[in-house]
């Protein structure tokens, strides 16, 4: 039997497979280039302090509408010289290998785009970078070598800075689908301003529309910091991994200085648990120790992780941004406590609900899914947050579809269980799902108050409008009845509206002036 192996590169997997990182086809890969050019602009700038400023601009070709430049530009901390091809053209290299929660995770996006380029219109991708405090910028003209799996440079140049801009500009050709795409891309921004109310974002289509989303809070939310990683969060392969490469003498040592939450008295504890001797070096752990190892960290109860690498949104961001974006009547934000999937990844929930005013009444709700700030658009009912919307009861809430009703929901994590490598939809996981749904029950019990205070007050706006439609009428025939000089219809209508006003107070008082008001206007006009 002919039994013959080959190995294929990343880039050559990249190449053949790509619909798993969301290059499917032409509008799809329009889509995603913007994506992930965008959420690198993003990452460059907010998670190092810096307030975003991005530009993204489409441009068709005049002759086949059906290839678009896409350049993206960001003022972000750049990338140093000698690593721009790498950076973008060298699969799986990144900086994001960190536990600390970031939009990128695997080290694919912008090589997935040289790729796609490579492979549909054989353009190179062109690269300008100028580092935080240089003096130059930098560019690359690159592609890569599917064989070889390293970047292909076509050219480099440098040239000193004639303004103080830092950040990196990116530009592709590739093939698209400008029309099929738009209003997924459209989306996408809005989406994308609501998490982010802190950056200044253009976008120009290719007829030359500008859509500009300006910064409308100056106040970023605090950058995530790397930590070490959680005891029980490893898998077996990745303690192996890590005891490998330690430069630590002895495995008492090794779990103190590797991991977050453990001391003297843990490392002793776990060791005692797994039978192994604290004064072994690390290196000299047998695969069956390493096993029981693995074990007792699992088992052992650690406290829970650090949130410090987490950066929720926080529910001010949130409604700043409902409230811009959508113009709601109501809206409400909840950020949950951080908790663990999986082990020990930490993660957060925060769940954002809009209501009434100039969103659109519809069947049900209207989600709007992130997961590390990134908005996701594609693939909804995969995702862990549709679930929980699905099982949703509002009626319980008091709110009755059809209803203008959006709901947003943010989680965010050291490691984010996606789907597939594409980044569109979350996996269930049980505290994922549960927190989700506390966040909504606890947004939902606020927009339920809501609602309750808003139909008492139309009650009650009713109920004093039919007084108040027949005081006038009242007044004039007391005043006929009467019949006394100086009891005029005006002033028997002023005497009942004190006697009623003495009776009022609060909402009710407030509700009854406004509508006096109205009542002398009608009859000052009449
Ligand atoms: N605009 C940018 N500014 C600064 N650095 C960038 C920029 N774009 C890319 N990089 C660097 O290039 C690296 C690789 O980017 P790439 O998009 O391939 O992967 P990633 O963002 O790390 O992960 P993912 O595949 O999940 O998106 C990034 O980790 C970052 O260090």
């Amino acid at each position: 039997m002919d039994h013959e192996l080959k190995q294929i590169t990343v880039a050559e997997f990249l190449y053949k497979e790509k619909q798993l990182w969301g290059f499917e086809n032409p509008a799809r890969a329009l889509y995603q280039t913007i994506r992930e050019y965008v959420e690198n602009a993003l990452d460059a700038t907010d998670l190092y302090g810096i307030l975003p400023n991005v530009t993204v601009i489409i441009e068709q070709d005049e002759k086949d509408k059906s290839i678009c430049t896409v350049t993206v530009e960001d003022n972000g901390i750049g990338i140093p010289p000698q690593k721009i091809a790498e950076a973008l053209g060298k699969p799986l290299v990144t900086s994001k290998f960190k536990i600390r929660q970031s939009r990128g995770q695997f080290g694919l996006g912008a090589k997935a785009v040289t790729v796609y380029a490579l492979s549909t219109t054989g353009s190179p991708i062109e690269a300008y970078s100028s580092p935080l405090d240089s003096e130059r910028v930098y560019y690359v003209k690159f592609s890569i070598d599917l064989s070889t799996n390293e970047p292909a440079i076509y050219a480099l140049g440098s040239w000193r800075k004639s303004t103080k801009w830092h950040g990196t500009r990116i530009r592709a050709r590739i093939r698209c689908n400008w029309s099929y795409a738009r209003s997924r891309i459209l989306k996408y921004f809005e989406m994308l301003a609501i998490v982010t109310p802190y950056a200044d974002i253009v976008f120009i289509e290719p007829d030359g529309t500008i859509h500009h989303y300006p910064r409308i809070v100056e106040k970023m939310p605090r950058p995530p910091k790397e930590v070490k990683p959680h005891p029980a969060s490893l898998e077996k392969g990745e303690l192996q991994m890590l005891l490998k490469r330690t430069t630590a003498r002895t495995i008492k040592e090794f779990l103190i200085s590797t991991f977050q939450r453990v001391g003297e008295k843990s490392a002793l504890n776990v060791l005692k648990l797994a039978g192994i001797d604290p004064s072994k070096p690390p290196q000299s752990l047998t695969d069956e120790e390493i096993e029981r190892l693995h074990k007792a960290l699992r088992s052992y109860k650690f406290p829970a992780p650090s949130s410090e690498a987490l950066a929720p949104i926080g529910a001010e961001l949130i409604e700043a941004g409902l409230k811009a974006i959508l113009k709601p009547e109501f809206v409400v934000a909840v950020t949950r406590k951080p908790r663990m999937h999986s082990g020990g990844h930490p993660f957060i929930v925060e769940v954002g609900i809009a209501y009434g005013g100039a969103i659109e009444p519809r069947e049900q709700p209207l989600l709007l899914r992130y997961a590390n700030r990134i908005p996701l658009i594609y693939d909804e009912k995969a995702d862990v947050a549709w679930k929980v919307l699905e099982e949703f009861n509002w009626k319980h809430y008091g709110v009755n579809f059809p209803a203008p009703l959006v709901v947003l929901t943010h989680i965010c994590s050291t490691k984010i269980p996606w789907k597939v490598g594409s980044k569109e939809a979350v996996a269930e996981r049980e505290e994922i799902k549960e927190e989700l749904h506390l966040a909504l029950q606890e947004a939902a019990r606020k927009l339920r108050h809501y609602l309750i205070e808003k139909r008492r007050e139309e009650e009650l706006r009713e109920k004093i409008s039919t007084f108040l439609r027949y005081i006038p009428e009242v007044a004039q025939s007391i005043a006929t009845i009467l019949g006394e000089d100086g009891v005029t219809p005006d002033k028997v209508q002023r005497l009942l509206l004190d006697t009623l006003r003495r009776r009022m107070k609060g909402k009710e008082l407030q509700v009854f002036e406004q509508q006096v008001k109205n009542l002398s206007k009608v009859k000052i006009e009449a």
